[in-house]
Formats: C-alpha cells, sequence, structure tokens
C-alpha cells in the first residue's frame, strides 16, 4: 500500500495559528532578529521566509543583511548589540557563512538565552543531558510531525544518516529522548542499505539526492526526509528517491512540504520560549 504523506505545511499552518494565539497573550511582542551574511540564493529565500512566518504569527523582525566581505568583527559587533537588546528575543545567523568567518566563534557569541537556533554549546549540552532550554529547529520539527501522525518512536530502531551539528547529532538525541534506539550512520558507514533496512524509522539528512532508494528500506517503514537539494528543473527534492520508497514505506514526508515548514514553525516556538523567559 502507498505510504501516508505527512504533511508537514499543513501541521505548519496549525502549528503557526496556535504559536499567533500565545503571542498575542503575551504583554510585550517577542522580537527575532535574522542575520544574513552574502549573497547565497537559498539562504535569501529561507530568510524572507522567515520574515514572511513572523509576520503571520505576530512577531517582530529585523533582517540584517552584511556584505558577502565582511568581517568576523563586524559580526560580532552586530550580535554584541543585539544580545544587549530588549526588543529582541532571539537570533539567528543564517549558516553557511562566507569562508573567512569563524562560524564556531560566532555561534558562542550569540547570548545563549536568545540562541533560537539552539546551536550555542550552552544549548546544545543542556539538550544532551536531557534539559533542553531551546529545541533544534529541523529535529524538533521532525519530532512534531511523528506526533501528530501518532508515530511513537518508543523501542524503535530509528536510524539517522548524516551527523551533522545541525540535523543527524541533535535528531539521534531527541529520538534518544523518546526512547528509541537509535544508530547514526555517515559518510564512513560502509554497507549503509544493510543499516537503513533495520530502520522502523528513517531520518534522512545527507543532502544527496536519491541516496535512499527502495531497496535500502524496510517494507512499512516511516521514511523522513530532511534533505534539501535541487534538481536541474530547479525544483527541490530530498535524499529519498521518492516515488519507489512511498510505495514501501508506511508514512513519507514530501520535499518540499514536509521538514521545511517544520523547521520555521520550530523557529517561532523558540523566539516564543525566549521571550517568555524574557519576562515577556
Ligand atoms: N529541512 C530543513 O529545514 C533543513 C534541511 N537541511 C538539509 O539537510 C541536508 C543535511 O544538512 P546538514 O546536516 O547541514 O549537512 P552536512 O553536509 O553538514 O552533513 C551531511 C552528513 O551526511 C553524511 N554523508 C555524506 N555522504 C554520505 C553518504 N554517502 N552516506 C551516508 N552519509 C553521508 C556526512 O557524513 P560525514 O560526517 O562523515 O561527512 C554528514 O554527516 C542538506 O540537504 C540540507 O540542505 C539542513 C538543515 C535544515
Ligand atoms: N542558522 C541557520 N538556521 C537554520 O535553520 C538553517 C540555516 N542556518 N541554514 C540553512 C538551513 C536550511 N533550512 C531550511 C529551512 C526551511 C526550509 C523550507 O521551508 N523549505 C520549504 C521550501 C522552501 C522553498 O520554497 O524554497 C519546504 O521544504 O517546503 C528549508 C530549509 C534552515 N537552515
Amino acid at each position: 500500500m502507498p505510504a501516508t504523506i505527512i504533511d508537514g505545511k499543513a501541521l505548519a499552518a496549525k502549528c503557526k495559528a496556535r504559536i499567533k494565539g500565545e503571542v498575542e497573550a503575551l504583554s510585550k511582542r517577542p522580537g527575532l532578529a535574522v542575520i544574513i551574511v552574502g549573497d547565497n540564493p537559498a539562504s535569501r529565500i529561507y530568510v524572507n521566509h522567515k520574515k514572511k512566518d513572523c509576520e503571520e504569527c505576530g512577531i517582530y523582525s529585523e533582517e540584517y543583511a552584511l556584505p558577502e566581505q565582511a568581517a568576523q568583527k563586524e559580526l560580532l559587533e552586530l550580535i554584541d548589540v543585539l544580545n544587549g537588546r530588549e526588543d529582541i528575543d532571539g537570533i539567528l545567523c543564517q549558516l553557511p557563512l562566507p569562508e573567512q568567518f569563524d562560524e564556531k566563534a560566532v555561534l558562542e557569541a550569540i547570548d545563549p538565552g536568545k540562541d533560537v537556533d539552539c546551536f550555542h554549546p550552552y544549548n546544545v549540552g543542556k539538550l544532551m543531558i536531557g534539559e533542553p532550554v531551546f529545541l533544534p529547529c529541523t529535529p524538533a520539527g521532525v519530532m512534531e510531525m511523528l506526533d501528530e501522525y501518532g508515530i511513537d518512536p518508543k523501542g524503535k530502531h530509528c536510524v539517522v544518516v548524516g551527523r551533522s551539528n545541525i540535523v543527524g547529532k541533535p535528531q539521534a538525541m531527541l529520538l534518544l529522548h523518546r526512547h528509541a534506539t537509535v544508530t547514526i550512520c555517515h559518510s564512513r558507514t560502509p554497507d549503509l542499505g544493510a543499516v537503513t533496512r533495520q530502520a522502523d524509522i528513517l531520518v534522512a539528512a545527507v543532502g544527496k539526492r536519491d541516496l535512499i532508494t527502495a531497496d535500502m528500506v524496510k517494507e512499512g517503514a516511516v521514511v523522513i526526509d530532511v534533505a534539501m537539494n535541487k534538481k536541474e528543473d530547479g525544483k527541490l527534492c530530498g535524499d529519498v528517491a521518492y516515488a519507489e520508497v512511498a510505495e514501501k514505506a508506511s508514512y513519507i514526508t514530501p520535499v518540499p512540504g514536509g521538514c521545511g515548514p517544520m523547521t520555521r514553525v520550530m523557529l517561532l516556538q523558540n523566539t516564543l520560549t525566549a521571550a517568555r523567559t524574557h519576562g515577556k
């Protein structure tokens, strides 16, 4: 039987309506600052989306666009100013940064209380020990989708393909906290298919089109495709060979319309959390 499509876009709309209501109940408007450096076209699209999402939910947002040649010092000074501003609850610095930047130093400069991406070592550590303050946006969006469709990771074998600090690692951690048995695969995993075939829930977060083919998926598995790749015709696709895998999986996320919209929702959610922490 073909898989049920997990509609991230529809769930995102529902979540945004709830967040809007919660924002309206605050004493002061939450504020998000988004920093973009250079002119990566994909980054530009995401940042535009974030701005619109904030407007829809009543969150104040500011954008800072720095030129490609901007210096590390300039960016750190901007972050320092934003850290000190009471009207700004969350700060997001869009990645990747141009190569002259020390990404680690930039992420560590953001006040952990405003780190709505959950990239600061303090927040990553809190997450690791099971006391999350902010939630990592993409992985948390995946958990929301699983919950919405009644998919409980408890006791399931979850295989995460990809081990980045942004997606793979925090995804594995969130699944572990929900009592899944978790395996993390990466580029040095010798026989990827042998591992992915064991997955009850498979999360693909690599960035390679058609990496996950039907023969690598167990019949009835839940398949979550986090990746965002561009095809020759400019359309988006994930890591999963969607048509053939959808024939075998029980649930599947589409690209676009799956993990992307939910990632943005979790950013709004974290901004709301930050605003509450700041007494709003
Ligand atoms: N939906 C959303 O909101 C988001 C989507 N994305 C998308 O998700 C994807 C992953 O992003 P990100 O984690 O930042 O990417 P990274 O490039 O940081 O990480 C990719 C990971 O995939 C692993 N990998 C590479 N090739 C293979 C292979 N052949 N088999 C198994 N594993 C492999 C790498 O292994 P190794 O560590 O050994 O190099 C690495 O751990 C991208 O397509 C990105 O665009 C990202 C963020 C948010
Ligand atoms: N500091 C930082 N935080 C991030 O969260 C971050 C980042 N940097 N750098 C890049 C990645 C990627 N990412 C996406 C978010 C939403 C969609 C998204 O909404 N996608 C839509 C389609 C969007 C389109 O139309 O192009 C969808 O899948 O339906 C995609 C990708 C966040 N990232």
